[in-house]
Parts: structure tokens; C-alpha cells; sequence
């Protein structure tokens, strides 16, 4: 099984997810710039696996100021973990996992430098590790709501690719599989990037889960035709009110959905949660390189000075949604009351 993530001899190693499927390469990050890069420009991508690159970042800043003395290092650290808060607007887990980090030096701010970059290495490891074990618990409690030969579409790359392993909506499709029930998938391609045709397929293929890949523009008919039992997606961002930014065409399924009586769950580690904000028209959607619209591969498709509008997410209502599958449980409406109680 491939790594998504690896932290080795003051290195970290990300697979590089601009050129998947067709190529398998590591793309080193040898400072918390390349860290910085890496986000931007989606080498690595999904919330979960973007909060754990930027704890890794963050250990690479401290590296990097070793040798300075304290006021100089503790200065540059925390310029460099505000750069990596940067990156990338909308994934909430970006920003817990570097006021994770913030806090610990905050704590430790008395000890030696050296005894601050190894703390934060160890608080790096510990994130990472609980993503795992957080992406299992949450496959468990989901795996109740997969019916037997249940046809399930998911949307964007919400598995391995997206976390530390195993992933959160093909979390619950990898424990459905493996527990034995005949599940089939049907993976949207995602326009633009094409996180489902790229990433989602190639999780699925390796592991033998029978699915198709569609045009985005085809889940409505498969869901009015009655050929789909279950969504599952994973989120970037979920306010108090149980509002949930994901990717862009996440809210047209969540709207099908409705009007055909699918069950429509989003599968999201509490970590996603931001208990700071109470509803989605509160987040901050990203907006994306127009060339994201008007090329593939490179190749320009549409016209010169063709106005392009590409954000990167968009927000499902929480009436649209069915129910939040976390690794404490199902949490179902009334969302704030119920969202409260997994802080
Ligand atoms: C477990 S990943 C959940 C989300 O991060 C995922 O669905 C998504 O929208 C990813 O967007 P991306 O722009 O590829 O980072």
C-alpha cells in the first residue's frame, strides 16, 4: 500500500498527486517553503492529509531555525507557521493542526530549542497516527448505514490520498468491502481537478472495489433512475449548524438527493469541525487558477479571455444532509445541539 505521507531522516515525503494515476512519484520537502508549496499547488490535497503535511511543516521550520537563539527562533517559527496557516483557505484541518502546533510552543516556550523541535516532531507523529485510528473508528460507525449490495457515489477523492490512510467516505466504502458486503461504487471524475477520475479511481482499482467512473453531470440521472442507495462524501469545513463546505458539485448531488429521497452522509473526522463558526456562508470558499478551467494537461480548451469563476468548494445546507459520520459517532439533526456534544 502506497504512503501518502512520510516523515524520514528529516524529510518529508509526499506522493505526489498531480501525476497519479499515471505516475507514482515522492515529491521531497526539504523546508516548510516546500511544505507551503506542496499545499498550494496540491501536491498533496484533502483536509485531513493537509492538517498532517502541515504539522510536518512545521517540525521542517523548526529544523531549519535550530541554530538560532531562542527570541530569533521562536520569531521566525512563528512566521513560518503563520505562512503554512496560509496555504490553503477552506480545509479547516490546516488551521487546527498548526494551532495545535502553536500551542505546544507556546507551552514549551521556557525549554531549549532543541527540546522544542523534538516535542513538535513527537506532536507531528502523535497527529498523524490519530488520523489513522480516527479514519478506522469513523469506517466502523459508518459501515452500520451501508446496506448490503448498497450502490454508493461519492464525489472529489475522500480516501487514502485525502488523509494519513485508509480515508474518510472510502473509509466506510474500504470497511463495507472488506467486511464482505457486495457494494458497488460509482466515483464522480470531480471537474476540475478530477480528484475522482484520478485519485478515487485509482484507490478503487488497486483494491479491486467494483466501480464505475461518470462525468460529474451524470449523478443526477443514476439517482433519479433509482441506481443509487447511498452517498457518501467527505468535507472540508462543517460550521455549528451542521452546514458543510466540500468540494464544488457536492451541493448539486446533496440536492438530487433530497428531491429523490437518497440518504446523503457526510464522512468527516471532528478535527473538520470548526466550532468557531455558526454557519456555512461564514467559510471561506477558495477560488482557484482560472487555468484550472480553461486547460487539461496543459492543453488550453476553451477560448483566450474567456472570464473563468472556479471556486474550489462549495457548501451543502444541513437540511440537505442526511446525517455527519465522526469518529465519536452519527451525528444527526438538530446539528448545533448535537455538534456541541463531540467538542
Ligand atoms: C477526506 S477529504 C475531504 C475533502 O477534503 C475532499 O472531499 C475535498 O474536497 C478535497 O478537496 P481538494 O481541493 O482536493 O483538497
Amino acid at each position: 500500500m502506497f504512503k501518502t505521507i512520510e516523515f524520514k531522516d528529516s524529510k518529508l515525503y509526499l506522493i505526489d498527486q498531480r501525476k497519479l494515476p499515471c505516475e507514482t512519484q515522492y515529491f521531497q520537502c526539504n523546508n516548510y517553503k516546500d511544505v507551503e508549496f506542496a499545499i498550494k499547488d496540491m501536491v498533496v490535497r484533502g483536509a485531513p492529509a493537509i492538517g498532517a503535511t502541515a504539522a510536518y511543516g512545521a517540525v521542517l521550520a523548526a529544523k531549519e531555525f535550530i541554530e538560532l537563539d531562542k527570541e530569533n527562533f521562536l520569531k521566525k517559527l512563528d512566521c513560518a507557521l503563520e505562512i503554512l496557516n496560509n496555504s490553503r483557505p477552506t480545509a479547516v484541518n490546516l488551521m487546527w493542526a498548526i494551532r495545535r502546533m502553536k500551542n505546544l510552543v507556546y507551552k514549551n516556550r521556557e525549554s531549549s530549542v532543541a527540546e522544542i523541535y523534538r516535542k513538535l516532531k513527537e506532536e507531528a507523529d502523535i497527529i498523524y497516527k490519530e488520523d489513522v485510528a480516527t479514519n478506522k473508528a469513523m469506517a466502523k460507525y459508518g459501515n452500520e448505514i451501508v446496506p448490503q449490495n448498497a450502490r454508493i457515489l461519492t464525489h472529489c477523492n475522500a480516501g487514502a490520498l485525502a488523509t494519513v490512510a485508509y480515508g474518510t467516505a472510502l473509509g466506510v466504502i474500504r470497511e463495507a468491502y472488506y467486511g464482505g458486503k457486495e457494494i458497488f461504487v460509482y466515483a464522480d471524475e470531480t471537474r476540475p481537478r478530477l480528484q475522482g477520475g484520478k485519485l478515487t479511481a485509482w484507490e478503487l482499482i488497486q483494491e479491486n472495489i467494483p466501480c464505475k467512473l461518470i462525468p460529474d453531470s451524470v449523478a443526477p440521472t443514476l439517482i433519479r433512475d433509482g441506481k443509487i442507495d447511498l452517498i457518501l462524501v467527505g468535507a472540508d469545513r462543517i460550521a455549528l449548524n451542521g452546514d458543510t463546505a466540500n468540494k464544488i458539485g457536492t451541493f448539486m448531488l446533496s440536492v438530487a438527493a433530497k428531491v429523490y429521497n437518497i440518504p446523503f452522509y457526510i464522512v468527516a473526522p471532528t478535527t473538520t469541525i470548526d466550532f468557531d463558526i455558526e454557519k456555512g456562508d461564514e467559510i471561506e470558499i477558495e477560488e482557484r487558477d482560472i487555468m484550472e478551467v480553461t486547460h487539461i494537461n496543459g492543453v488550453r480548451i476553451a477560448p483566450e479571455n474567456i472570464e473563468v469563476y472556479n471556486p474550489a468548494f462549495d457548501v451543502t445546507p444541513w437540511e440537505n444532509i442526511t446525517g455527519i459520520i465522526t469518529e465519536k459517532g452519527i451525528v444527526r439533526p438538530p446539528y448545533r445541539e448535537n455538534i456541541l456534544q463531540l467538542r
